[in-house]
This record gives C-alpha cells, structure tokens and sequence, in this order.
C-alpha cells in the first residue's frame, strides 16, 4: 500500500487594521477550537508584545513576533522557520492563525506563506476584520484598504454593535463592491462560528470572482505592480522599504509606536486627563494599567482606537508584576511628548490616591451585567456586546465621556 501524504496544516491570515478586533476574534476561536489544536504567529506593531499576552495561555503552541509588521520584518525563510516550529509533528497543531499586525500588508505574508517550502504547511486563506464603526473613516485616510478587503477569503464586519442597520446595509453594500463575491459576516466581539474559520470550505474554482488567489496570481499581480513601477518582478518577496512592492507605501510607513513601561503606579485623575486630550493623530492605545488605588488594584486592559476608548479590569495573577504598560500607535504624533506627558500620569509620593480618583476610569468600564472576559486573559473580549456601566447623575465630578467615546 503507498504511504499515505502527511495532512497539511492550513495557515490563515488574520489580518485587519488597527483595533479592528483582530485579537478579540482570535481569542473567541481559541476558547471554541474544540477538539482543534491552534497554532499562532502573533505579530505586534510595538516592541512590548500586548497581543501575544493576551493569546498566551489559550493557544496550544505560539510564536510572538513584536516590533514591526511581519510583512517587512521577516523574510519567507524566517517565517518559514516560525512555521516549522508550529508545524513539527510532536506540536500535533491542526491550523495555524497568522494574526497580522494591525499595519501589515496581507498580500506580502500570502505571498511569503504560499513561497514556503515547509510542504506540511498549507496556505489556507486571508480572513479580513473590518472595525464597522471606523471602516469609513480609515479607507478615506488609507486607500490601500480597499486591496486588503479585495484579497480577502472571509470578511469579518465586527464591532457590528456600534452601528445602526442603516449603515450596516451600507458597508455591506461597500464591501460587496470591493470583494465581489466574498462572504461577509457580520459580528460583535468576533464572535462567528468557528467551523467558518477552521474548516472553509474550498472556493468554487470555476468561479474566478471569488476564487482563492494563487501563487501565479500573486507573481503576475507582483509582475504587473513592477513593470507599473519600471522594474523588474521576482517571484521571492525581499520587502526592503515602504515604496518596494510597487503598489504604494506599506500602511506602517506612515505610524510610528511610542512605548511606555512603569513600575510606580499611575494616577488615575492624570491619566485621564491625558487619555481625554489625546491627539487626533494616536489612533491606538493597548495595554496594562496599574493604579494603586484602594478598591481598585485590579489590572486594567486599556484600549483606545479613535475615539473609542474601554479600560477591562481583571484580577493579576499571582506571580504578576504589577506594572503599567503601554504601547501608542499612531501617525505625526510626537514620541518624545508623549512619553513625558506619560511619566507626569505617575504617581510620585508615597500619599495614596482616593477611591473617587477612579470614576473617570471606571465610567470606561463594562457594565457589571456584562459577562466580561471569558477566558481571563486581559479582559479583552467581552461575550456579549457592551454598554458602559450605568451612571447615577451627580456621581461624577468629571464631565460626561465625550460622543463617542
Ligand atoms: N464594541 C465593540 N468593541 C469591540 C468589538 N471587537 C473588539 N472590540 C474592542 O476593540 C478593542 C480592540 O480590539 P482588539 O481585538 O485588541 O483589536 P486588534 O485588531 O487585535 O488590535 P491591533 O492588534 O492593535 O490592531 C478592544 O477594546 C476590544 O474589546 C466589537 O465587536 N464591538
């Protein structure tokens, strides 16, 4: 009897832009694998890694890639070697996520999956997230989104929550223009159904509107982008600045992440105020915080993009370093300012702050009729959509959140 050919493993890209929920969809599929064995590439844009904290634990086997976008930090061999350490047979890994930073340009790791030469591996589709209440305004910012949605296998329209069915119809309706004939699915928190993550079903190849991209399609497209530019097409990705793949600038080149890291504790009052005037120009703000406030010495996930902004409380594990951590993402802003508006948010005597100094955080925080954080990881991904927590007129001395935030 011939031997029988090893299973591939399918190698999906998970990619979308910033905040689009990425993480959030990563660790609902990871608490519903069942009996499916995940593998990750988690790939953060700043150096301190917040995605791959957030995964570790639930992920049967991880490699965590910080600061960069995978599509120019690494070349195929190196992803090749990230790919071999998922793929060895003793991992028992039956799919790999490759969750993208959220600046990376997908088409580039497609092409560098589909140039491995791990022949256990196997390139398994691109899943685009599309963050409902920002997609307008990031395509208007980033045209090259458009080409991110139009090579998607799967679009996920998340944060479904925060839009009306007016505009739901709407960007369904864009969407389908953009990536004729891909599914879309509409959620909150990420939450689909996760045999349309691990087992899609093969595209119709008769059907050329909505067929996989295939290597040859990647060259010839690679092909055309160059003799477009003047130069010359090679089938092997080299990424070597923003301009080089011949259809425009890498969306990272124009963001900058500025990191902040503290181990005094951080005043809540100021730290709101730095949130509240944060410049248009930071979209995204991930991470840790630690107060140390009597009744509040809980770690507190923060996360900003636009004007959204959320803070997650969750317990410290036991053997924890209490420490703030952040990362800021964002395009002109100045690195320098803020790490020093930052380090004025710390506290600096040795007087506590008041319980009451915590309203401001704490009117960012889910309802307590939220199941909150399935999985304990950092209070990333609430099971149900979410509200803020009710306000009793009079109990704040603070303003009201600002629209939308
Ligand atoms: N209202 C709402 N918030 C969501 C939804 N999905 C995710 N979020 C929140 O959006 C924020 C960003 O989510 P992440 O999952 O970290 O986004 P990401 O794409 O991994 O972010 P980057 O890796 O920085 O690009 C978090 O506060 C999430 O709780 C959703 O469907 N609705």
């Amino acid at each position: 009897m011939a031997p029988q050919a090893p299973r591939q493993i399918p190698v999906i890209v998970l990619a979308g832009f910033l905040g689009s929920g990425k993480t959030t969809l990563l660790n609902h599929l990871l608490g519903r694998s069942g009996g499916t064995r995940v593998g990750a590439v988690v790939n953060d844009f700043g150096s301190i890694e917040i995605d791959a904290m957030t995964v570790a634990g639930q992920v049967d086997s991880m490699v965590s890639l910080g600061n960069g976008c995978l599509c120019c930090a690494v070349d195929t061999s190196e992803l090749d070697e990230y790919l071999e350490r998922l793929a060895r047979p003793a991992a028992r890994i039956d799919v790999i996520v490759i969750e993208a930073s959220g600046l990376a340009e997908p088409q580039e790791l497609i092409r560098m999956i589909l140039a491995s030469e791990n022949d256990r591996i196997v390139y398994g589709g691109l899943t685009e997230v599309v963050d409902a209440a920002e997609f307008a305004a990031t395509r208007a910012r980033h045209p090259e989104i458009d080409r991110h949605v139009a090579v998607a296998d799967l679009v996920v329209l998340n944060k479904a929550d925060r839009i009306g069915a007016e505009e739901r119809r709407s960007l369904l309706a864009t969407l389908a223009e953009l990536s004729p004939g891909t599914p879309v699915v509409p959620a909150a928190y990420g939450r689909i159904d996760p045999e349309l993550f691990f087992d899609r079903k093969p595209r119709d190849e008769a059907d050329e509107a909505v067929r996989q991209l295939s290597f040859e399609d990647l060259i010839r497209a690679e092909a055309d982008a160059q003799a477009a530019a003047g130069g010359e097409a090679s089938g092997e990705h080299a990424c070597d600045g923003p301009e080089c793949c011949g259809h425009g600038p890498h969306l990272h080149a124009a963001y900058e992440s500025v990191e902040f890291v503290s181990d005094a504790p951080m005043n809540p009052r100021r730290l709101m105020a730095f949130l509240d005037s944060r410049p248009a120009g930071l979209y995204r703000i991930k991470g840790f915080v630690h107060f140390d406030v009597p009744e509040n010495r809980q770690k507190f996930a923060v996360h900003a993009v636009g004007d959204f902004l959320r803070f997650y409380p969750s317990a410290w594990q036991p053997d924890e370093e209490r420490r703030t951590q952040l990362v800021l993402i964002g395009s002109g802003v100045d690195a320098a300012a803020l790490r020093e508006e930052l380090a004025d948010c710390r506290e600096t005597g040795p007087e506590r702050a008041e319980p009451d100094s915590m309203w401001g955080v704490l009117r960012y925080v889910l309802s307590g009729d939220e199941p909150g954080d399935p999985d304990g990881s950092a209070g990333l991904a609430p099971a149900e959509p979410a509200d803020l927590a009710p306000v009793e007129p009079g109990d704040f001395a603070d303003p009201e959140p600002q629209a939308g935030r």
